[in-house]
């Protein structure tokens, strides 16, 4: 079962009234990057390549097609019993663009990331809503505790 928006409210901070909705919560986004050299996968451990800010130019990114990692402007926590998820808002979608998200642990708490995809050019102001979370009831085993736990 999926969370109420309201009680999705009690895991995020800071918020205002109007980013909740019925199923989830809206994120917005705090800041822009460029990844400049690359990451690494190994079968232990991993690493995350340098990244550029980008800037907004006259209250607004202006974002040419290309992949940005987008880091929110809320910080979250996943409770106990259950799995967060992340979803763009359709409104991305509907400009060609997409918001790629990954599992949200039982235990983790920071201000995540996620990979805003540009098909064509778009404008975003910083703090805009662009994705919605939701939290589903879930069994689990241990809670996350990895690195990026408390992240940003
Ligand atoms: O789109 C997402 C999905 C998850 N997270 C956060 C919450 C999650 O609990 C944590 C770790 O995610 P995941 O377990 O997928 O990352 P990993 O690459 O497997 O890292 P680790 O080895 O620390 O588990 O990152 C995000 O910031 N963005």
């Amino acid at each position: 079962m999926f969370e109420s928006g309201v009680t999705v409210a009690d895991y995020l901070d800071p918020l205002d009234d109007d980013q909740i909705q019925p199923n989830g919560v809206d994120l917005t986004v705090e800041s822009l990057y460029e990844q400049v050299s690359p990451g690494r996968i190994g079968r232990e451990g991993k690493t995350v390549g340098d990244r550029r800010e980008v800037a907004p130019e006259d209250g607004r990114y202006r974002l040419d097609p290309g992949a940005y990692v987008l880091k929110y402007g809320e910080r979250l926590r996943v409770p106990d019993d259950h799995v967060g998820f992340v979803y763009p808002r359709s409104t991305l979608l509907r400009n060609s663009c997409m918001l790629n998200t990954a599992v949200w642990d039982a235990g983790y708490e920071g201000r995540g990331e996620g990979l805003l995809q540009v098909g064509h050019p778009i404008e975003i102001e910083p703090g805009a809503r662009v994705a919605q979370f939701v939290l589903a009831a879930a069994d689990h085993d241990g809670r996350y505790d990895g690195s990026y736990h408390g992240e940003n």
